[in-house]
C-alpha cells in the first residue's frame, strides 16, 4: 500500500486564503484543524491518501525539499529565499500578495547606491538581500531577525531593514518609508521534484486541481 501523501500548509497568514483554496481542489481537513485549542500538527483530510501538517511557513519549504512532505503551500519569498533545488513551484496561487522592500526611516534621504560599497540591513531574507545588493556591486552584511524587523532602525541595530510589505501600514506605524521594491511576492504550490516523479499517478492529478482552483478564483474575482 503507499503511503499516503503529506501536504504541509503555513499556520501563518496564508492559511486563511489557503483553505478555501484547498477546498476548490478538493481537500477539506477533519473538524479538529480549526479547533483553537488543539495542539496536534498532523491532521486527516476528506481525501484518504491525503493528511495536512500545519508548519511555520519557511518549514513548508523544508519539509518539502527534504520529501518529509510531498506538497504544500508557501509564499514565493520563502521559495525564492532557499532557493532549494529540490522544490518545484508549478502553479502561483493568485493569494497572499505582498512584496519584498526594503524600508528606512523617514527623513533619512536614500543614499546614492551608485556611491555605495557596504550597507547593514536586519531582515528575515538574508539569501535575497545579500543578492539585491550583490547586483549592484553593494556589500551586505544581513542581521538576521525572525519578525519585527520594523523595530532595527529606531533601535541603531541598522539603518535598513528587507521585510514583506503590504498595505503599509507596519512601516508607517513605525517611520519607515519603502525606498525599494526586491520582488513581488505571492503563495505557491510546491512539491517535492524526486515525489513528484515517484507518485506522479498521485501528484499530477493533484497539482492540476490546484491550477484550476487558482484559475477559478481568478474568474470568480
Ligand atoms: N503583509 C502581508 N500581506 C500578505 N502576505 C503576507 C504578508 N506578510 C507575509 N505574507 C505572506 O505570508 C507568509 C507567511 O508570513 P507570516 O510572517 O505571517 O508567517 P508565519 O507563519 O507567521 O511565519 P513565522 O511563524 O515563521 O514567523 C509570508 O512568507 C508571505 O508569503
Ligand atoms: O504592510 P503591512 O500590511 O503592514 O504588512 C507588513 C507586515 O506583515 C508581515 O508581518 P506579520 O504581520 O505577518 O508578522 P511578523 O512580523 O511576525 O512576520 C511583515 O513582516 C510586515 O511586518
Amino acid at each position: 500500500m503507499t503511503r499516503p501523501l503529506t501536504f504541509a500548509i503555513p499556520k501563518g497568514r496564508i492559511l486563511e486564503e489557503a483553505l478555501p483554496m484547498l477546498a476548490r481542489a478538493g481537500i477539506k481537513p477533519e473538524a479538529e484543524f480549526h479547533d483553537k485549542k488543539s495542539r496536534a500538527l498532523r491532521f486527516a483530510t476528506n481525501r484518504p491518501g491525503i493528511s495536512i501538517i500545519r508548519v511555520r511557513a519557511f518549514d513548508v519549504a523544508t519539509f518539502v525539499a527534504h520529501g518529509a512532505a510531498q506538497i504544500g503551500i508557501v509564499g514565493s519569498d520563502v521559495v525564492e529565499e532557499f532557493d532549494y533545488s529540490e522544490l518545484y513551484a508549478p502553479v502561483d496561487l493568485d493569494i497572499g500578495h505582498c512584496r519584498l522592500s526594503i524600508a528606512e526611516p523617514v527623513g533619512l534621504s536614500d543614499e546614492d547606491e551608485a556611491a555605495m560599497s557596504h550597507v547593514r540591513v536586519a531582515t528575515k531574507y538574508p539569501h535575497l538581500t545579500r543578492k539585491y545588493y550583490e547586483a549592484r556591486g553593494i556589500q551586505a552584511e544581513c542581521v538576521k531577525l525572525n519578525g519585527a524587523m520594523e523595530l532595527a532602525p529606531s533601535l541603531g541595530l541598522s539603518r535598513r531593514i528587507v521585510d514583506l510589505v503590504s498595505s503599509g501600514a507596519t512601516l508607517k506605524a513605525n517611520g519607515l518609508v519603502e525606498t525599494h521594491v526586491i520582488m513581488p511576492v505571492s503563495a505557491r504550490l510546491i512539491v517535492n521534484r524526486a515525489a513528484y516523479k515517484m507518485r506522479s499517478a498521485d501528484l499530477t492529478p493533484l497539482v492540476e486541481a490546484f491550477r484550476k482552483a487558482a484559475a477559478g478564483g481568478k474568474d470568480a474575482a
